[in-house]
């Protein structure tokens, strides 16, 4: 685990001396955005017209902001559109790194050693964390994002010109409410296992697993009513929890320590998670040897011996029943 500083290496772990023992995830810097004719997006400067073979994503399996943009690229049928690389799962010394084994590709651009590296590529001078997902311009030999939020935008509409996709998982009449779901879960599910598990004071520890767990039972409830977050069809906001909540009982209850209950304790989370994870595709995006080993064996201030747990058991081919739900009058 380190960070680059002015296009320097370094090995240091996140400081939370500052913040009371609260974790505090820093700001994506690569904010450009892929449109259907490259013209400049929300942030970042114009040119990246979305185009077939020209972008390559760098993802881990384990990590679950970079799953997103695996799962859009699946929906969105952009498999032949964009490639991938997969990082090694272990995170230490040197950050992500590239391998062949059990899934990780290594490099398929230029064969480098370390995702640090692809960054010096895009900016030499670099200052900040060394964050996957990344989306790199193979024309512009740089990064357009490192924004998982935003990439996953970007697959959503930029490319339905070439692949003729029609799925849109942002739709104008649920934006409002998509965003306002998505700050919440992201605050506090999302990001907030993170807060829970990179405490190091009690205090902060307990802030992030309570509204963790809030959160949880009013999702819980929410999904009493209608099959998805928003109603009979799955959107953006599901998939980003989905994320979550996959590896939630594998990982978080115990290492993160977000462990007042689990998602199997939760019969409509639970099930809404087995009704995601069986959807066409998606089981294909879900590499809980990656999830596990990426976890476990990374964070040794939390997990010093880098022992990964066998268990627990979840079966999540078991069947769901939810296409029987209705969406509430
Ligand atoms: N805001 C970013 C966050 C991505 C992120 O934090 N990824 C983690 C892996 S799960 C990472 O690469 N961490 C490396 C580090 O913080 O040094 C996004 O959503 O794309």
């Amino acid at each position: 685990m380190g960070m680059l500083v002015d296009g320097k290496w370094q090995d240091v772990w996140y400081d939370t001396k500052e913040t009371k023992g609260r974790f505090k995830r820093s700001q994506s810097q690569f904010r450009n955005w892929v449109t259907a004719d490259g013209a400049v997006g929300p942030s970042g400067a114009g040119g990246f017209k979305a185009e077939a073979g020209r972008y390559h994503l760098y993802v881990s399996l384990a990590c679950p902001w970079a799953h997103r943009t695996l799962i859009f690229r699946k929906l969105k049928k952009l498999e032949d559109t964009i490639s991938v690389s997969v990082v090694d799962y272990l995170m230490v010394e040197n950050g992500w790194e590239f391998k062949t084994r059990d899934g990780a590709t290594g490099d398929d651009l230029f064969g480098l050693d370390y995702l640090y590296q692809l960054y010096l590529k895009a900016d030499p001078t670099y200052s900040g964390r060394v964050t996957v997902p990344v989306l790199w311009d193979k024309q512009q030999n740089t990064i357009v994002s490192n924004e998982s939020a935003e990439i996953i935008r970007m697959l959503n509409s930029a490319f339905d010109g070439i692949t003729g996709s029609a799925l849109d998982l942002y739709p104008p009449d649920l934006r409002h409410e998509i965003d306002a779901l998505n700050a919440v879960i992201y605050d506090k599910v999302n990001n907030g296992v993170y807060k829970a598990g990179f405490a190091t004071t009690q205090e902060a520890y307990e802030e992030a697993v309570t509204a963790l767990f809030e959160t949880l039972d009013m999702l819980e409830e929410r999904l009493g009513i209608s099959r998805y977050l928003l109603g009979d069809t799955a959107t953006e906001a599901d998939w980003r929890l989905f994320a979550t909540l996959l590896r939630f009982d594998p990982v978080y209850v115990g290492h993160f320590k977000c462990n007042i209950r689990r998602i199997a304790d939760y019969p409509n989370l639970s099930a809404y998670l087995r009704d995601l994870y069986q959807q066409p595709g998606i089981a294909d995006t879900c590499n809980m040897l990656h999830i596990k080993n990426h976890y476990y064996q990374s964070h040794k201030t939390i997990n010093p011996t880098g022992i990964v747990p066998v268990g627990p058991v979840v079966d999540l081919d078991a069947p769901h029943a939810r296409e029987k739900m209705k969406r509430a009058a």
